[in-house]
């Protein structure tokens, strides 16, 4: 593993894995000792995931040691974006996470917070944000003092060949947002269309975010997503108020 310094910002930090397993290994690593400091100060671990490859990179959490050293029925579990599906469906990012990743560990199912996909995707997304509200509340989620918006405790993302994260695509309107938690988008250039998602206020509010990243696919959008180059896509926008920590396989930095 290689750590390299990608920005002044001392925060930010890329770790390069010649193989994905042991990506997949320190991402499990990391994750377990956020959850453990998190659970220990205030009883309490917030975290996001996207859908995509990310679920399939944390793989190893639901492995020996972790999946019985982490305290799971402290854990809350959120969604980045969703598509507007049923759960059963399989663009559903929900059922994505469930079967490789909820199904296998305690985390009681009150703390797993899904879409309303009854509802429109505006209503669904309405939802949602009532009820991180609601969650902010209760004191389960914190509120970031610089910013007012939610401050989950670790957000873990996945980007597209195009730079997007969450439901944030390039030169979309919804990148611009600054108001609400939550939004829906109906013209995602990714299938399907109708979808929900955090807007960039909430992600760059997050403690820790972790933006998960395999493939030569991706290496142009890592590149102009880090050395800031040309079009900069979404994902160079994403930041975090303690730490943001990039992911990546050696395919996915060999342009950096
Ligand atoms: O639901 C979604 O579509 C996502 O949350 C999306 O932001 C995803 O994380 C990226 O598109 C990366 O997906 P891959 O890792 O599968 O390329």
């Amino acid at each position: 593993m290689a750590t390299t310094d990608i920005g002044k910002e001392e925060k930010k930090r890329v770790e390069i894995y010649d193989l994905e397993e042991n990506l997949a290994i320190d991402l499990a690593k990391f994750t377990a000792n956020l959850s453990d400091k998190f659970c220990k100060e205030r009883g309490a671990f917030t975290v996001v995931v996207s859908g995509g490859s990310l679920i399939k990179s944390l793989r190893k959490l639901v492995e020996s040691p972790y999946v019985d050293s982490i305290d799971w029925a402290r854990w809350h579990f959120f969604w980045v974006d969703e598509r507007v599906v049923p759960k059963n469906h399989d663009d559903s990012n929900y059922k994505l996470a469930y079967d490789s990743f909820l199904s296998k560990v305690p985390i009681p199912p009150g703390n797993v917070y899904a879409i309303n996909e009854s509802l429109s995707a505006e209503a669904a997304a309405d939802d949602y944000e009532t009820c991180l509200k609601h969650l902010v509340k209760t004191n389960i989620l914190r509120v970031s003092e610089s910013t007012g918006f939610p401050k989950f405790d670790l957000m873990l993302l996945g980007m597209g060949p195009d730079g997007h994260v969450a439901s944030l695509f390039p030169g979309h309107g919804l990148c611009n947002e600054s108001k609400k938690w939550v939004v829906s988008i109906s013209d995602s250039p990714k299938p399907p269309s109708e979808r929900i998602t955090f807007t960039f206020p909430v992600i760059n509010s997050s403690a820790h975010v972790a933006l998960v990243v395999c493939g030569s696919g991706k290496a142009e959008a890592v590149q102009a997503a880090l050395k800031k180059t040309g079009n900069v896509p979404p994902a160079g926008s994403v930041s975090a108020e303690d730490e943001l920590v990039w992911f990546l396989d050696k395919p996915a930095s060999s342009k950096l």
